[in-house]
């Protein structure tokens, strides 16, 4: 398989070669080019022998990729893991903190958000660590962040020490979620970038399915149960901290700041003693050139909106983020326990694990993105997702439509609830989307009947006030309490509509707007187009989970996600305009894919074809009595002339 991937590479590196000949004679050196038709012939020869022997490097380098460089991408994904357990563990945590420590709503609604926010601004500030102290600094500063902020979680002895631990946990969040990426991407050959860089994802989602385990066990412990789940996550935090204090510094970002020996000790390092000249040259004459194009004062983000390239992969890259949130991933997955439940999971000492449900499939559908990334690319991979998510949005919207149309009515009306706003709605559709309400009925193999609308618990949202539904040990021979849904004999449609979302969201939606953005960036740039990125992902992160709730109360349920399915589809427009792949391709050579216009419709083959003649072209190459020279005028056109020595 991978000898047929190398020979398909050939094959395009082959044409690129033909058409840069062709290219050139057609141009400027007409005569000369015509003069010197033996000497082209050799050069060509030449040129095909140096390419052999290339790809026949990188065939070596494929079969024989030593085991450090997994080792170092598992350690730095502790980062993802940290990611997802800590936005994960705290929704079966809240259940029990709020109840031993008395908390309002608002007070629930700080502590979930206020992680979110500083994440947000932990990211941006993340760029300029990042670009002073370098990525391992970076990532032992929010391995420690994570570490502090656990043990303040854990040990709080009132609220307001748990929203300094929750945003201590934030600042971690964001540092990681904007390092870790860049640090696994710099370190990576080409071959196994995306791979290595999903896995990142992968274990954001393996962090979010461990916090639903850990939920679902802890929560039979009553009292401080949530302590332990809060502070459980010092346990990777201190496993990353400890392997980065023997994990190397970016090579990369090395070069960058002229460390060139200890650049090129980490390089063989990381590569296992494989012949790095090739690579450490192709990154140092990058760097190199960067300067000459991007040299200017004023901070990297205003020379990134200055320099059309830069600006055109911020876009894209905080586009692909934006997207990503507004397809709603996070309110799908908080909803999918409730969504279960309405399919006629009922039991309600079950409705805790059902969120791992939830999570365990988003984590399963990961796993195929990091199968696929390298071998559809990313492009395809992200259209497919986005497109599937925005159909199996449509679906679930329509299964909720389905539900709402064919609501059951409050029959019961008891006198004594006449002062409640419950006592008003007449259907369990109004009755759901009021938060203070609740639907309590008895049902069997057919119907719903004698159904209520009863103002819920407001320690716990399993039960209602009072009435028939207010003790949890009545609730069963048939009576249910609905919190939050409907019974439906819709709810099928809801629930295929939660699994197809999750099958196509989490392989391509879910982990490539990371790991583009980890790609797309020049070295100059990559750590603030990162923050900027990561950063937009988490403001929209909040703004989406926050709005959730008051969207679902003015446009229901269905219209909710019907705008999530149209956002979708916006994203997958946006995507297939303007994203080009870059699988396969060297860092170096990704900035080249941002040189003309933007949503020129994607990469066309002969686009790739061009693409690899430029960095063919860029190594100026000198064989025999040819000489290749380049120009690479202000990296918008490029133009190879052969000229006779
Ligand atoms: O890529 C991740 C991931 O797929 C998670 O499931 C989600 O919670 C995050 O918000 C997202 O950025």
């Amino acid at each position: 398989m991978s000898n047929l991937m190398g020979e398909r590479r050939k094959k395009v590196h082959d044409d690129g070669e033909r058409s840069l000949i062709k290219a050139a004679s057609n141009a400027s050196i007409n005569n000369r080019a015509t003069a010197s038709d033996a000497a082209s012939d050799a050069a060509s020869n030449a040129a095909n022998t140096g390419d052999m022997e290339r790809a026949a490097r990188k065939q070596f380098q494929r079969d024989v990729t030593p085991a450090f460089v997994y080792v170092l991408a598992a350690f730095s994904a502790l980062g993802g893991f940290l990611f997802g357990y800590d936005t994960g563990v705290i929704s079966g945590a809240m259940l029990l903190i709020k109840r031993e420590m008395n908390l309002s709503a608002l007070w629930q609604e700080v502590l979930i958000s206020s992680t979110v926010a500083a994440a947000a601004l932990a990211a941006l500030a993340g760029g300029f660590l990042n670009g002073v102290f370098g990525r391992r600094i970076c990532i032992l500063i929010a391995s420690l962040t994570f570490t502090v902020g656990g043990v303040v979680l854990s040990a709080a002895p009132n609220k307001e020490v748990l929203l300094v631990g929750r945003l201590i946990v934030g600042l971690g969040l964001g540092i990681a979620s904007m390092t870790v990426p860049v640090y696994i991407a710099e370190a990576s050959p080409p071959h196994l970038r995306g791979q290595l860089v999903t896995i990142n994802t992968l274990f954001i989602t393996g962090g979010q399915f461990a916090a639903s385990i850990v939920d679902g066990a802890f929560s039979y412990l009553r009292h401080d149960g949530w302590r332990y789940m809060l502070g459980l996550s010092v346990v990777p935090a201190l496993i990353q901290f400890v392997g980065f204090l023997f994990l190397p510094e970016s090579p990369r970002w090395l070069i960058q700041k002229g460390r060139t020996q200890k650049a090129r000790r980490v390089l063989s390092q990381i590569r296992g003693n494989q012949n790095i000249d090739e690579e450490y040259d192709s990154v140092k004459n990058s760097i190199e050139e960067e300067e000459k194009d991007c040299g200017g004062d004023g901070p990297v983000i205003w020379k990134m909106l200055m320099y059309p390239p830069t600006r055109r992969a911020l876009l894209v890259g905080c586009g692909l983020q934006i997207f990503q949130q507004l397809s709603g991933i996070n309110t799908v997955t908080y909803y999918g326990a409730t969504i279960l439940q309405m399919s006629g999971v009922r039991d309600d000492k079950l409705a805790i694990w059902l969120a791992g449900v939830t999570a365990f499939t988003n984590f399963l559908f990961t796993l195929l993105g990091v199968w696929l990334v390298e071998r559809v690319g990313r492009r395809k991979l992200i259209l497919g997702s986005i497109i599937g998510t925005s159909v199996s949005l449509f679906v679930l919207a329509v299964g909720f439509l389905l539900s709402a149309e064919h609501t059951s009515p409050v029959t019961l009306h008891p006198t004594s609830m006449v002062n409640s706003t419950c006592a008003k709605h007449m259907l369990c559709e109004l009755c759901m989307l009021d938060p203070g309400c609740g639907f309590c009925y008895l049902e069997n193999s057919t119907a719903v009947f004698s159904s209520s609308c009863l103002p819920v618990n407001t320690a716990s949202t399993e039960k209602s006030a009072w009435g028939r539904c207010s003790n949890t040990t009545q609730l069963r021979d048939h009576t249910y309490w609905a919190y939050n849904y409907c019974p439906s004999s819709y709810s099928w449609v809801v629930l295929l509509g939660l699994v197809l979302y999750l099958a196509f969201f989490a392989p391509g939606m879910g982990p490539m707007p990371w790991t583009i953005n980890s790609e797309i960036y020049p070295l100059w740039a990559r750590s603030t187009g990162n923050a900027c990125s990561a950063g937009v992902n988490w403001s929209f992160n909040v703004l989406v989970s926050l709005t959730f709730l008051h969207m679902a109360q003015y446009l229901t349920y269905y219209g909710a996600f019907f705008l999530y399915s149209s956002m979708a589809l916006l994203g997958f427009f946006f995507i297939y305009g303007c994203l080009p792949e870059t699988k396969g391709r060297r860092l170096e050579e990704i900035e080249c894919l941002f040189d003309t216009q933007l949503c020129s419709c994607g990469v066309t083959d002969s686009d790739e074809g061009r693409q690899t003649l430029l960095s063919a072209c860029i190594k100026t190459l000198s064989e025999g009595r040819l000489i290749y020279s380049v120009t690479v005028s202000t990296r918008h056109t490029f133009d190879c002339v052969n000229l006779m020595s």
